[in-house]
């Protein structure tokens, strides 16, 4: 293109942007009167609300009447109320779009026809002013697709129509800012390199961005996908695997608009802090939030407060101290705790339950008791034994109720009842007598009034005393899941010849069985107890959840997954993850979720792109992995990696405060201090906190701010920063196969910069890494030359 032609276009373009803003500016208009007006409705609904209902409850007809009136009252108030919440939604997106009205434009003709259009994409559709045309396409909306999947050239999307084809004649980049054209370029194969590199360029947020502007082809298929039952995503550290989710999300809910709400959406996040950090995406694309919460959360949910549950990070401690009582013996359970060979044991044990050895409570009342367990017992194992476990318990339930009800006549002519009578509330008594006034206003036969009302009262007493025990019954409590567990890991128990069992399972079971009778659950030992639990009590299935999105999958264990695919049977799945980011003892020898093995079926999708760290920071990380030759950097220029050996805490102390210092003089605004354990970050924290200002991140930290932080591996994952420094890569703290791993997880968090401290010999996976690929200081070296 000529200078002149460039010129030319460069001002039409700023002038359809003027158009469109223009466009959008009287909308807003419009809308902020309506949305005046509706405020206004709700406000004087709201006051006037019992003068516009007629009153009225002499009669039965007059009530109805007036029940009729306040409902339709309500529907008019909460009409109003959900128009104004929607008028407010689309003026928050307005107002985003008048700044950035679009960023992407390609030209398609489609087959057999002559001429092309142009098609604006941005953040949501906008009509003209005569409600025909649309000025601006929704990056979602079907023809928006081929933005993302196609060069110039021919290219086809998907209708509900079926499939239209034809060719992209031009494809467009926009930067508008404040309504202002910063720059336009026109792209070939991928979105933009330059929009790209000057995304990538910027500083890390503590919140993560929107990519809509720039997702790329392979992510584009993860966002679209529609045809999988269950997703499967590998994709390299940075690849954008949450960022794809979130889009998909949002993807999904302007999809299925009409028969999906994000409260039908869940994602679990790999730690409280992630939570947070990606709150903001979906508000930005003017979406709901999804439910969000960590596995834990979730698990800790399913137990009712009943147990005391380890959190994985405590677990993840215990693993890496390598010490305490017990530690080999532990993380073999760790192991097996994870496979599906356990859930074999446990699948067992339930069959052997349904003919016997569940364990029963008595019912007990007033310090009584009533029903022996025994009784229960005998009961349930001649119930139908075709039936499950949980339908067999609701029998058992149905007939203690009716038991009760036998309790119940029988208590009542006891002394007690009188006695508690007395302690009734004087409500109680002016209840009662109500009652049998309006009773007896028909009978007219009121000579055995005392009696009546004695009578009345007692049943009354008696019923209230037994309705907690009513409900217990209801919720089955009668049965002790937590004791018929524990007999799994008895001396006595035995396990099925063909099964095989860790070699300290002994040992493993009288750990197990110390914890569980401490209400102690470990990381290890909880799902395995909420599948048994819920097996027996019934898996209250969460039916309404249609997605499920996983992230970090690598870190989940097949057993997990089971539990998983219990709990959320109806849901579609996004599973999403690294397996050069797995951390958790289990996936040493377990398959994980993101294995080629996955039982389920499942559409793949692999990610090998790189986008978040320059391209010095992935060429030195990804020499250290194996398979790392598949991992392609982004080009995206900046300093080699920096290794600092020392030979004292002291002197690394003085060198990461001055690195520190060097990092913030560049710009950078997030800096974190990366540990492997909490007790190392504790102790850096300690020493530095005089120093320079630096807050500990913990497993309880739900937010961070810019600045500098220090945080230990395993709760920096799915987070970036501007600058890493790894406190200690020294090859004692990082030796061991999943130390790779961590090791991986931890160097891949820096966008920009990455600097190593090693107190002694550097890590052995360092050694891997072609010299030319970072710079390594000596420092006691330096200070001898000196
Ligand atoms: N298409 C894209 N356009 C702009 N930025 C992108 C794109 N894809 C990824 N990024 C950026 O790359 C960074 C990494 O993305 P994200 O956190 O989604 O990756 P990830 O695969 O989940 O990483 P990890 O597994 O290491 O946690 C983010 O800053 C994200 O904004």
């Amino acid at each position: 293109m000529t200078e002149d032609r460039q010129k030319h276009e460069r001002i039409q373009e700023q002038k359809r942007v003027d158009e469109v803003v223009a466009e959008i500016k009287r909308k807003i208009n419009l809308l902020q009167t309506k949305a005046k007006q509706l405020k206004k409705d709700v406000i004087d609904i709201r006051r006037d609300f019992w003068e516009d209902v007629t009153v009225n409850i002499e009669e039965m007809d007059d009530k109805i009447e007036t029940e009729a009136s306040i409902k339709q009252q309500a529907e008019f108030l909460s009409e109003r109320e959900r128009s104004h919440g929607q008028v407010s939604e689309r003026l928050d997106i307005l107002e985003r779009l008048k700044d950035t009205p679009y960023f992407g434009r390609i030209d398609f003709r489609p087959e057999r026809e002559e001429k092309e259009l142009p098609i604006y994409i941005g953040l949501a559709s906008v009509l003209d002013k005569e409600e025909n045309d649309f000025l601006v396409y929704d990056w979602r909306a079907p023809i928006a697709s081929m933005y993302y999947d196609f060069p110039p050239g021919p290219a086809n999307y998907d209708t509900v129509q079926g499939n239209i084809s034809g060719e992209i004649t031009l494809k467009r980049q926009y930067m508008i800012r404040n309504g202002e054209l910063k720059g336009m370029f026109d792209t070939g194969l991928t979105i933009g390199d330059h929009l790209l590199q000057s995304v990538l360029g910027n500083q890390a947020n503590t919140k993560m961005k929107s990519i809509v502007a720039t997702i790329q082809r392979e992510q584009n298929q993860i966002i679209r996908n529609e045809r999988s039952k269950v997703l499967v995503v590998q994709g390299v550290a940075g690849s954008g695997k949450t960022s794809a989710a979130l889009q998909r999300v949002a993807y999904l809910l302007y999809r299925y608009r009409e028969t999906l709400t994000s409260e039908q959406i869940v994602l679990f996040s790999p730690n409280p802090l992630f939570n947070s950090y990606v709150a903001t995406v979906l508000p930005e694309l003017g979406e709901d939030n999804m439910q969000q919460m960590t596995f834990y959360q979730y698990l800790h949910l399913q137990l009712n407060d009943s147990f005391q549950l380890e959190t994985p990070f405590e677990q993840m401690e215990y693993y890496l101290q390598e010490k305490g009582d017990n530690y080999t013996a532990r993380v073999e359970a760790m192991h097996y705790k994870a496979s599906l060979s356990y859930k074999h044991v446990i699948d067992d044990y339930l069959a052997q339950l349904a003919s016997n050895g569940l364990v029963f409570r008595n019912i007990t009342f007033r310090g009584q008791i009533i029903i022996p367990k025994k009784a229960i017992e005998q009961y349930f194992y001649r119930t139908e034994s075709n039936l499950s476990i949980p339908e067999r318990l609701e029998k058992v339930a149905n007939w203690l109720l009716h038991q009760l009800k036998k309790v119940e006549k029988y208590e009542r002519e006891k002394d007690w009842v009188l006695e508690e009578s007395e302690l009734l509330e004087k409500e109680d008594y002016v209840d009662v007598h109500h009652t049998l006034q309006e009773e007896n206003r028909f009978t007219e036969d009121t000579f055995d009034d005392y009696e009546r009302e004695e009578a009345l009262l007692r049943k009354r007493v008696v019923a209230s005393k037994l309705r907690p025990l009513r409900l217990k019954i209801r919720k089955l409590a009668f049965v002790d899941p937590l004791k018929t567990f524990r007999k799994l890991f008895q001396p006595s128990f035995q396990v099925k010849e063909n099964i095989s069992l860790p070699s300290h399972w002994e040992e493993i079971c009288r750990l197990t069985d110390n914890h569980l009778k401490k209400k102690f659950l470990t990381w290890e030992d909880a799902p395995a107890y909420i599948y048994f639990e819920k097996s027996l009590l019934g898996f209250n299935a969460q039916r309404t959840i249609q997605h499920l999105f996983i992230d970090e999958a690598q870190d989940y264990t097949p057993f997990q997954f089971a539990l998983l695919k219990k709990m959320f049977p109806v849901s579609r799945m996004t599973l999403l993850g690294d397996i050069n980011q797995a951390i958790y003892a289990h996936a040493l020898e377990n398959e994980t979720l993101l294995s080629e093995k996955l039982e389920e079926k499942h559409e793949r999708i692999v990610l090998t792109k790189s986008y978040r760290s320059t391209e010095p920071i992935v060429s030195f990380t990804k020499a250290f992995m194996p398979n790392g030759d598949l991992i392609e950097p982004f080009e995206r220029e900046g300093n080699l990696p920096i290794l600092m050996e020392v030979e004292q805490n002291e002197m690394a102390e003085e060198k990461m405060i001055s690195q520190i210092r060097l990092f913030r003089d560049q710009g950078h605004e997030t800096i974190a201090i990366v540990g492997k354990t909490m007790e190392e970050c504790q102790q850096l924290h300690e020493r530095l906190r005089h120093r320079i200002p630096v807050s500990l991140m913990t497993q309880e930290a739900h937010t961070f701010s810019k600045g500098i932080v220090i945080i230990p591996a395993y709760l920096a994952k799915g987070i970036e920063f501007d600058a890493v420094i790894l406190s200690n890569a020294s090859d004692k703290n990082f030796h061991h196969a999943l130390d790779r791993n961590l090791f991986y997880t931890a160097c891949t968090r820096a966008m920009h910069e990455l600097a190593l401290f090693s107190i002694g010999r550097p890590s052995r996976f360092i050694d891997e890494v072609p010299k030319a690929r970072f710079k390594h200081y000596k420092i006691h070296e330096i200070m001898a030359k000196k």
